[in-house]
């Protein structure tokens, strides 16, 4: 495992200098506030954390988590932790990262990994980054909305196994966009991204529901609010966009389910706490709902021996949504500016008010 100390030396040249030699710092470089990384995050934003000159920084230099004993150890003395969603920071890592903890800067747009109301309370920061990958997740949705209804992963099993005997009448078929009804749970600028983005598929027409109408987003796409109720009953494809919090968890559970339509599809690119696994296992076995695409399960990965892996009517992706290099590279950016923005004191590009 490669784990570095990164700093500029006086000539401004980058210098990695292995963790046991960190003392060998002279005084001057010693006195930038130290940061974690907590993963190899892609490169726009280490060429900004580099390039500053603003920080000394370590990096869990892995595509796989560092182990958390790992992360506790190398978070002591941190002004500043850049983060990603694998990572809880929760009581138990701000008390090991200790008082001079500034900013957590989270290179995600979900933070349910983040424990706010001690950032709060501790007067930390946190940054985030939501926009930059907005585009990213409403095709990858829209992608699995279609691979999900249009039942394209089971076909190419079928394809390539043999099961494609002669064209059928009726083998395969289910249900198509055009005239059909897309409820959106949680519109935010994903959700609107989305429903941009299947418009041109001839939707008859977009519903949502939130913790309050808004008519600002809801506009853009000639939305209606509903109620959470009345959007289980209309759905015929139903889209899960709203954070994961307390108020959301297992939302998605029987008791909306039992309301839907037996041909909709159940889509969720948010987070998979939001739903009821066995409740959504329930529902597709028993042909409750038609079928189920999701990128986000509970917990991830879901074992493969999971029941949900079992059904021809569920799609799982492993949580690729913002899966582009553009994206991610943006994410890396971003999450790099908040956190130098942060710990220069100053308004960062995208925080999370708390
Ligand atoms: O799930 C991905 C994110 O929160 O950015």
């Amino acid at each position: 495992m490669l784990v570095m100390w990164c700093t500029r030396t006086a000539l401004g040249r980058l210098q990695r200098i292995a963790p046991c030699t960190v003392t060998g710092f002279n005084r001057a470089m010693s006195t930038l506030p130290k940061v974690y990384v907590t993963r190899k995050v892609p490169q726009d934003g280490l060429d900004i954390l580099r390039k500053s000159g603003q920080v000394q920084f370590e990096m869990w230099d892995s595509d796989d988590p560092v182990p958390r004993v790992e992360l506790l150890k190398k978070v002591k003395g941190c002004e500043g932790i850049l983060c990603v969603l694998t990572e809880k920071i929760d009581t138990q890592l701000l008390n090991a990262a200790g008082p001079n903890l500034k900013v957590v800067s989270t290179m995600s747009v979900g933070f349910d990994h983040l424990s706010l109301d001690e950032l709060k309370k501790r007067g930390i920061r946190v940054g985030y980054t939501p926009d930059v990958l907005t585009d990213s997740v409403a095709e990858l949705t829209v992608a699995l909305l279609l691979a999900t209804s249009r039942r394209l992963i089971e076909a190419t099993h079928e394809a390539k196994t043999g099961g494609w005997g002669t064209w059928r009448t009726l083998w395969l078929c289910d249900h198509e966009l055009a005239n059909s009804t897309v409820g959106i749970l949680g519109l935010g600028r994903i959700g609107v991204a989305i429903a941009e983005r299947l418009k041109p598929f001839k939707v008859k027409k977009f519903i949502y529901t939130d913790v309050a109408p808004r008519p600002e987003l809801a506009n853009m796409i000639e939305a209606e609010y509903v109620s959470l109720d009345e959007l289980a009953k209309q759905s015929d494809f139903l889209a899960i966009c709203c954070a994961l919090t307390p108020e959301t968890y297992g939302i998605c559970d029987w008791n909306l389910f039992s309301k839907m339509k037996k041909n909709a599809i159940f889509i969720n690119t948010s987070r998979g706490g939001v739903v009821n696994q066995e409740d959504l296992y329930e529902a597709l076995s028993t042909g409750l709902i038609a079928g189920a695409g999701l990128d986000v399960t509970n917990p991830e990965p879901l074992p493969t021996h999971h029941p949900l892996f079992t059904l021809k009517n569920c799609v799982i992706l492993p949580h690729i949504a913002s899966a582009s290099y553009t994206t991610r590279n943006s994410m890396s950016a971003l999450a790099a500016n908040n956190l130098l923005a942060g710990l220069r004191g100053e308004p960062m590009p995208k925080e999370l008010k708390l």
